[in-house]
């Protein structure tokens, strides 16, 4: 047993900090594992349109996956929605797009009609995550974003999505906190592991 967490505030402290806490060493070995595990998946899928994130606050960076995906694969990124509160829009993304920082200071791209890709076309969104635990349940920043944008997948409504969680070793909890809003994922993956869960569908 590592740590049970019963207080979402002081889990998401440990492991925000934990995150950042790893050394410049082991988080490029640490991103070179996740990054191959990812290509890895991307060719298993088949997948045309991939969702990622940015690095923020010590996340994984995963940038090295557009040099190395299949010719072609689409990439997006998530923009927080310009009017609809709590919510995500994902935009295609590549070297060439225009960027400019949200208000947490994550870079997006600058909003365009033409970029929207809507979840139903992409087949792999990779998921950043604070910590997550034994059963899948994943703890986010606290904006619970990522939770309203997995709720059309949890009732079946996006079934050629495949959500992944992407995380370092370091952000396992044994147990963590958990509300009736959480979308616990069905895969994890960690620079060891693909870790998999069974799938509690509502
Ligand atoms: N790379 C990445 N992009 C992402 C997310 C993420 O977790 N990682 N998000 C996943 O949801 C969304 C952004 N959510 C975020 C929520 C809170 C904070 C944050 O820094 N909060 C501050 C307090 C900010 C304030 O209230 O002024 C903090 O906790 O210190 C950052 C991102 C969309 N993009
Ligand atoms: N599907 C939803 N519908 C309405 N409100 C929601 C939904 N999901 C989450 N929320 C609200 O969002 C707030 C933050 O949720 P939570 O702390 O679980 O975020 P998180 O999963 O850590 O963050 P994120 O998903 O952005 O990384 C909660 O107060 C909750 O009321």
């Amino acid at each position: 047993m590592n740590a049970v967490f019963h207080d979402r505030h002081a889990a998401r402290r440990h492991f925000r900090a934990a995150r950042n806490r790893l050394s410049p060493d082991a988080r490029v070995a640490a991103d070179q594992s996740l990054c191959a595990a990812i290509v890895d998946l991307i060719k298993e899928h088949e997948a045309q349109s991939v969702g990622v994130f940015l690095p923020n606050d010590g996340e994984p960076n995963l940038t090295a996956i557009l040099q190395q995906a299949p010719q072609g694969t689409r990439f997006a990124l998530p923009v927080l929605h310009p009017f609809s509160e709590g919510h995500l829009l994902f935009l295609r993304y590549d070297q060439q797009t225009p960027m400019r920082p949200n208000i947490y200071g994550i870079p997006e791209p600058e909003l365009s009609v033409e970029r929207v890709t809507p979840l139903s076309s992409m087949q792999l969104l990779f998921v950043p995550l604070v910590a997550f635990d034994a059963a899948g349940n994943r703890l986010g920043m606290g904006g619970g974003f990522y939770d309203r944008t997995l709720a059309a997948w949890q009732r079946g409504h996006l079934p050629n999505l495949r959500p992944i969680g992407v995380a370092y070793n370091e952000q396992r909890a044994d147990a963590l906190p958990h509300a009736t809003w959480d979308v616990p994922l069905p895969a994890i993956l960690t620079p060891d592991k693909l870790w998999q869960f069974p799938l509690k569908n509502v």
